[in-house]
């Protein structure tokens, strides 16, 4: 599989669904670089719609652009963002129909699996390694692999070779978000874009066909789903996930559609956009790339390091925590995976994704690991402004590498309180003399870190009562969505479900997040609550 051959490739129509076919006219037609694949009978919209379309999106192009200052104004922006988005997804259905399928969730793992074995056969051809695997379907996880044999502790299981492995390398000149580090997710997500719309042309279809029609990534979510997030750690997080996914797809649009002005070596890309861009599948290539995303070492000069790429076949291995077991061997130019524990056969086989916390995972990954040992809660803090010794404050924060203005950890048990926010907590608390006396000798700031280091009981229990105080004020906000006692009778009866009806995937997630959230930060309060009466 050569690096431009596809550009050059004879392409098959994809079959015409619905809406009228793209016509020989129109301003994207002069471009001369079209790619055969493009010619593909997609839907155009009619004029009416089209310019309804470009409305809605430079509504959202003014929406997205404003800062919400407090979490009610970042809820309110939410909401607005979800109406439009759900009327420009009226509008593109056409599009959309042909170019993202449309399936339930148990039906989307079966029509994946029926793909499985042109998958396997197009991935052996091309040099992967997985004789001891195969992929099927997991109940809770989609598909995943399952040993066939027993595999041993550290033994070589997968390898997948630079050719099959999907990056922004494997179309040189398109890099439409540029050449730096934070662009190289979006560029593979625009690639993906293109690949996906280019269907039967496109080198990578038996890969793109076994990938999931849709995912549990927050840009999934209805507005009722993310309703649950709110008063949690994640909410924030969430909200911006879908505003900075929702700015890219309105500015994408944008320049396609209503300025039509881009030109230069990106044509192709952009052609290729502007025929098929819609948002429903803008998100797809979004949240493949989010969930399934890895880094490799780029082989292109003036490229970032490490670029985002999927990695066929290795991308089909469920998470369970461990170490991680898949490296990038740049010799061997492949990534090659070994199992991080034995593995008998008819088991699936996990690889570990890494340190994560679980609101990282839920709104990155889309889903929640119930034994995550690194999890966390982050809560943020911060220097007033109006402090008279903020300054002071701030120099002794300096000395430990803390923000002024940061997003702390409280920990699970037997930490629950990190020491980054317990060590600002005590600058935070302290008087103008004990200030003072911490800034007269910044050597000793590293002492703040620890739990025993020596302080007067008076500012010790200023430090433990703000945080007792906060920690109860989160759980009280937390409650204000859904008590406790609500949370756990409706997790217990989607964990209960009756068989054969449908999992509600999102629902079950987002209550065990809330459980789990909860659980960090009342086990935390009770910490601190112990601490404070010593
Ligand atoms: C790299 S893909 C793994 C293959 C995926 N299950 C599939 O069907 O294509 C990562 C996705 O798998 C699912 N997943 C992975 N580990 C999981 C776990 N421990 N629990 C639940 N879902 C998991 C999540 O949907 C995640 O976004």
């Amino acid at each position: 599989m050569g690096k431009n051959n596809k550009r050059n490739k004879k392409a098959k129509p994809q079959q015409q669904q619905s809406g009228a076919p793209a016509s020989s006219s129109g301003s994207q037609d002069k471009d001369s670089t079209e790619d055969p694949a493009a010619a593909s009978l997609l839907p155009t919209l009619i004029p009416k719609k089209r310019n309804q379309l470009n409305k809605l999106v430079s509504e959202l192009v003014d929406l997205v652009e404003q800062q919400p200052a407090n979490p009610n104004e970042e809820w309110r922006q939410y909401e607005q963002l979800q109406q439009l988005l759900t009327q420009i997804m009226t509008l593109e259905e056409p599009l959309s129909k042909v170019v993202c399928q449309q399936v339930n969730d148990s039906a989307d793992d079966q029509s994946r699996l029926a793909k499985v074995e042109a998958f396997s056969s197009w991935a052996k051809n091309g040099g992967v390694h997985s004789e001891g695997l195969e992929i099927a379907i997991f109940p809770g996880y989609q598909l995943g692999l399952r040993a066939t044999r027993q595999l041993e502790k550290e033994e070589l299981v997968l390898s997948v070779p630079r050719a099959l492995i999907f990056s922004e390398e494997s179309k040189s000149n398109c890099r439409l978000f540029g050449n730096m580090q934070q662009a190289t997710h979006l560029n593979l997500a625009h690639d993906l874009v293109i690949e996906k719309i280019r269907g039967e042309a496109s080198d990578w279809r038996p890969y793109i066909d076994v990938l999931p029609a849709k995912y549990n990534t927050v840009l999934y979510f209805s507005t009722k789903q993310m309703q649950r997030l709110r008063g949690t750690a994640a909410c924030s997080m969430a909200l911006r996930q879908c505003r900075v996914i929702a700015k890219q797809y309105a500015f994408l649009y944008r320049d396609a559609h209503i300025l039509g002005n881009r030109t230069g070596n990106d044509n192709r890309c952009f052609f290729l956009t502007k025929r098929g861009l819609c948002y429903q599948l803008y998100r797809w290539a979004v949240s493949t790339v989010m969930t399934r995303q890895n880094l490799v070492p780029s082989e292109s000069e003036g490229s970032p390091k490490f670029i985002s790429a999927l990695i066929p076949y290795w991308d089909m291995a469920n998470h369970r925590p461990g170490k991680i077991t898949s490296f990038y061997g740049s010799f061997s130019r492949q990534l090659e995976c070994t199992a991080q524990e034995a593995c008998a056969a008819g088991e699936q086989f996990f690889i570990y994704y890494g340190d994560r916390s679980n609101t990282d995972l839920l709104v990155h990954n889309g889903f929640v690991d119930v034994n995550n040992l690194k999890d966390y809660v982050n809560i943020r803090v911060g220097l007033s402004p109006t402090d008279a010794l903020a300054a002071k404050r701030a120099s002794i924060l300096d000395k430990l590498s803390i923000r002024h203005n940061a997003e702390l950890r409280v920990l699970p048990a037997p930490d629950f309180i990190s020491k980054e926010l317990l060590a600002f907590v005590r600058v935070f608390k302290m008087s103008a003399e004990q200030l003072e006396h911490w800034c007269s000798d910044l050597e000793r700031a590293g002492d703040l870190l620890h739990i025993d280091c020596a302080l007067e009981t008076d500012h010790e229990t200023r430090t433990w009562q703000f945080l007792e105080d906060r920690l109860k004020l989160l759980l009280a906000v937390f409650d204000k969505e859904l008590r406790e006692a609500d949370e756990l009778k409706e997790l217990s009866e989607l964990e209960l479900k009756e068989e054969g009806k449908p999992v509600q995937e999102i629902e079950l997630m987002l209550l065990q997040y809330r459980r789990l959230e909860r659980s960090i930060l009342a086990g935390a309060l009770q910490y601190a609550q112990e601490h404070r009466k010593v």
